[in-house]
């Protein structure tokens, strides 16, 4: 039996649930949202879903994006168990009110300015390059003012220290949308407090940062330094929120103690809560991203080809998202499969030449140089020239991409004890045999292009 039908005192049917919510949404003064959600029909109750009636997917999209939490948390309400919302397009149902008349119709409703409602933390891939920092986020957003105040998160750049920032301002406007959450990058926060003195309006800025602010949210903080006056107002904006139990959670691409300079005051006060860092993501953090971000794209992603752009991109996760986002629009222009040799075409320009280098282009150079069929590198054949190529080609296949010994050596057709012992092989030869080592010279500055 379902959730929703467990409790006796629970109404079993969609229509009296869906009235019970209405009910209690004009009673919580939500009737801004009543234009939309009022619209939709309920359904069925399926498992632990209420199923709601919309008139097209588009309807759907947008009811979904500004108004799921609030319907969930109605749900909640008004019976108990683990419930969800799902949606069914039906033909006939009224058409919803146009786009330009729903911020209009629910002020109180919207998200705060320049959060982004695509960073969240469904979105965020979480692994050992950002554990701490993620989790502490997750503890931000659970118990804003009162875990780790301040959280100051720091690392590289597009490590994902900004998508982290808006998932806790998201989630924690989702769970309860009276909580003012100002997001602003540090640079922002100076010219407004430069445009304020200069236009006689400190009372109206001291009032956004300081009485009409629950969650402040600053990216970029490492601008601060070396700006004296911003930094004393922001000391002062710091301490009003802190002592008022108000979270604030700071980025910045460095610690506070190397900030250039940041006041001793506000290095200290940075330091009062948790500092967490982001690493550079790993290849199989890579990997998991480009994957979840082929999901949202809509695209089919073949692991090799997964492989190849998270062993290309190393450090920069925008990057890594950029080449994915190139790779899907150039499929769909030109519906071409997207393999591993489609995305070094189309990524030609962005990666440098020498990270484009897969096992095949290698097998390719070292069968040319060494005068040998490309698939006798594949096959069994003891002779020794052929060893030599196939035990270079194995060697420079993990040397140059990076690839995981059982990766390399399903290229081969062999298993991964036969990669590490050429390997170790060729690495030994490359010491002893000035011979070998030109050779290996050679093959690489071809490959790399260096
Ligand atoms: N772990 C992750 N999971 C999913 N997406 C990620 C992750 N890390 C970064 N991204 C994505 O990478 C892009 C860049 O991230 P973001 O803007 O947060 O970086 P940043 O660290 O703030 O960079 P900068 O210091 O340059 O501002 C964003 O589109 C973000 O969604």
């Amino acid at each position: 039996m379902n959730a929703l039908a467990r409790s006796s005192s629970i109404p079993s049917s969609a229509e009296n649930l869906w009235d019970r919510m209405l009910d209690c949404l004009r009673q919580d003064k939500r009737d801004y949202a009543l234009g939309w959600i009022g619209r939709m029909r309920p359904l069925d109750v399926r498992e632990d879903v209420l199923v709601l009636g919309v008139p097209d997917r588009f309807y759907r999209d947008w009811v979904d994006d500004h108004y799921r939490p609030l319907l969930e948390a109605t749900l909640a309400k008004v019976t108990d168990g683990p419930v969800k919302i799902g949606y069914e397009v039906v033909a006939g149902l009224a058409p919803g009110p146009t786009l330009q008349a729903a911020p209009a119709a629910r002020p109180e409703g919207a998200r705060p300015p320049r959060m982004n409602a695509r960073f969240t933390f469904n979105t965020y891939v979480v692994a050992d390059s950002n554990q701490l920092a993620a989790a502490a986020a997750a503890a931000v957003s659970d118990s804003p003012g009162r875990a780790y105040n301040p959280l100051y998160v720091y690392g590289g750049t597009g490590l994902g220290k900004t998508h982290l920032l808006h998932a806790i301002g998201n989630k924690i406007w989702e769970r309860d949308p009276t909580q003012r959450v100002v997001y602003l990058s540090s640079e922002q926060f100076t010219n407004e407090f430069i445009e304020s003195v200069r236009e006689q309006r400190m009372p109206e800025f001291r009032r956004k940062f300081r009485d009409e602010c629950d969650v402040l949210l600053i990216d970029d903080v490492q601008f601060l330094g070396r700006k004296e006056e911003t930094q004393r107002e922001f000391f002062h904006t710091f301490n009003t929120l802190h002592e008022l139990g108000k979270a604030i959670i700071l980025t910045s691409d460095m610690v506070p103690a190397e900030v250039p300079g940041l006041e001793d005051r506000l290095r200290s006060r940075f330091s009062m809560g948790l500092i967490t860092d982001i690493q550079e993501p790993t290849f199989e953090t890579r990997v998991a991203i480009l994957q979840k971000k082929a999901v949202m794209e809509g695209l089919e992603l073949p692991d090799d080809v997964a492989h190849f752009i998270a062993r290309a991109i190393q450090k920069n996760v925008r990057e890594l998202e950029g080449a994915l986002v190139k790779v899907s629009a150039i499929h769909s222009l030109s519906r071409q499969p997207v393999t591993v040799d489609f995305a070094a075409h189309v990524l030609k320009d962005v990666l440098p030449s020498r990270q484009v280098v897969d096992v095949e282009g290698i097998q390719k150079e070292v069968a040319r140089y060494y005068k040998v069929p490309v698939e006798a590198l594949k096959e069994d054949r003891r002779h020794k020239a052929l060893a030599h190529a196939r035990q270079v080609a194995m060697y420079l296949s993990r040397k140059l991409t990076k690839g995981s010994f059982p990766e390399i050596a399903a290229r081969f057709g062999k298993d991964h004890s036969t990669v590490i012992s050429a390997v170790r092989k060729v690495e030994k030869l490359r010491e002893t045999d000035a011979g070998v080592k030109r050779e290996l010279d050679e093959l690489e500055a071809k490959l790399t292009g260096e």
